[in-house]
């Protein structure tokens, strides 16, 4: 089969490897679709994410959506030529966090496209099949790999209990910071702020739902947000940047008593902190990362039109152009979302 590998000198090179044999409790992918994510960006222009480094060839994606081509011998409920999902990562199920059903935080995790842990830029991946998720019809294979950013922003927008109602000011509206309005507007918020740097994020975030926005280059994230309620501030604010996180206007944005959800994992983070602040107004300050048990809620919402996602995708490019999908990726600030279409 045909993979795309990420090579120790950070060059794309295509591999002919074996089709793999699924073990009794796994399945055989037949990949159709795989979004960029701004780690596979990451990895392929640095070669490392902080401790993850790029040391043998990679196959990155982890965003991923295909067909069923076999079962193990053991799996139940999942035939050959299902639709599937396929959530990233494998833990270890034995671990505190794992029987506390917070399992993005299992130290052991194997976690798709990170090394040494290869992805899905691959005509073929075998995976778990607990971690293969059927879509139903009325959800495209396209959504399907944006449940992983997906999960990510229903996620988020549990740990900052959004209900109905509420205010919501997002600053970043990149992939995570859009799929966090779509999840937020899925939570019962009525009024979504997204701040970002870039005018047509903006104007994106407008067609598909934000009641206000403000590019924080001209005008100011917590003024605007002050502005739009009067003087009290939002609810909850997400943190959906890939900048230094600006932990001062984040916290000046959220009303008395409100939450601050902290999803963006800059280079650098290290801030100076008023934490009388955070004491006086009473806010939970929270941080947020990649999801537990949020495939399921993600598929349901897509299928009941409860959200709509499939607007960040802007470009596909089949795998034998991957090279210039991430070069796009990284260089269009426009392009909210590359994906990599796969076979046929
Ligand atoms: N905590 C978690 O579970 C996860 C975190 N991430 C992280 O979230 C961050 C965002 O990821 P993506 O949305 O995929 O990236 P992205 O590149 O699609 O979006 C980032 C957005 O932030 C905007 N931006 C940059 N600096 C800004 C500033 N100072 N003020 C306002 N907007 C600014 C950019 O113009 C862009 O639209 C990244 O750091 C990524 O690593 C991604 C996935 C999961
Ligand atoms: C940080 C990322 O972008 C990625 N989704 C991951 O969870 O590793």
């Amino acid at each position: 089969m045909q993979t795309a590998v990420l090579t120790e000198d950070l060059e794309f090179e295509f591999e002919e490897r074996e089709r793999p044999t699924p073990a009794s409790d796994e399945v055989l992918v037949e990949m159709t679709d795989v979004g960029i994510c701004k780690s596979d960006v990451h990895y392929w222009e640095h070669g490392k994410i902080g401790e993850y480094v790029v040391e043998d060839p990679l196959l990155l994606g982890h965003e991923s959506a295909g067909v069923i081509a076999a079962v193990g011998d053991d799996v139940e409920g999942l035939d050959i030529g299902d639709r599937v999902a396929l959530e990233p990562g494998i833990v270890c199920g034995t671990c505190e966090h794992c029987r506390r059903g917070e399992y993005n935080l299992c130290p052991n995790v194997d976690f798709m496209a990170t090394p040494p842990f290869d992805g899905a830029f691959a005509e073929y991946v075998v995976w778990p099949a607990n971690l293969a998720h059927v879509l139903p019809d009325s959800v495209s294979q396209v959504e399907g790999a944006l449940c992983e950013p997906f999960a990510v922003g229903l996620h988020a927008t549990r740990r900052g209990s959004v209900g109905h109602g509420d205010t919501v000011a997002i600053l970043g509206g990149g992939t995570v910071g859009s799929v966090t309005m779509e999840a937020a507007r899925a939570a019962g918020a009525t009024d979504i702020i997204v701040a970002d740097i870039v005018d047509s994020k903006l104007e994106r975030a407008e067609e598909h739902g934000a009641d206000a926005t403000v590019n924080v280059r001209e005008g100011d994230f917590a003024a605007t947000v002050d502005e739009y309620t009067d003087g009290r501030g939002a609810d909850v604010v997400f943190e959906a940047t890939d900048s230094e996180p600006d932990v001062e206007a984040l916290i000046d944005a959220a009303r008395r008593g409100g939450t601050v959800v902290m999803i963006g994992l800059a280079d650098e983070a290290t801030v100076e902190v008023d934490a009388l602040e955070i004491i006086t107004n009473e806010l939970d300050v929270l941080g947020s990362f990649r999801d537990a048990n949020r495939y399921g809620p993600a598929i349901d919402l897509l299928a009941e039109g409860a959200a709509d996602i499939e607007w960040i995708a802007d470009f596909t490019e089949p795998l034998a152009n991957v090279k210039e999908a991430f070069e796009r990726a990284h260089d269009d600030d426009d392009a909210i979302k590359g994906m990599i279409s796969i076979g046929e």
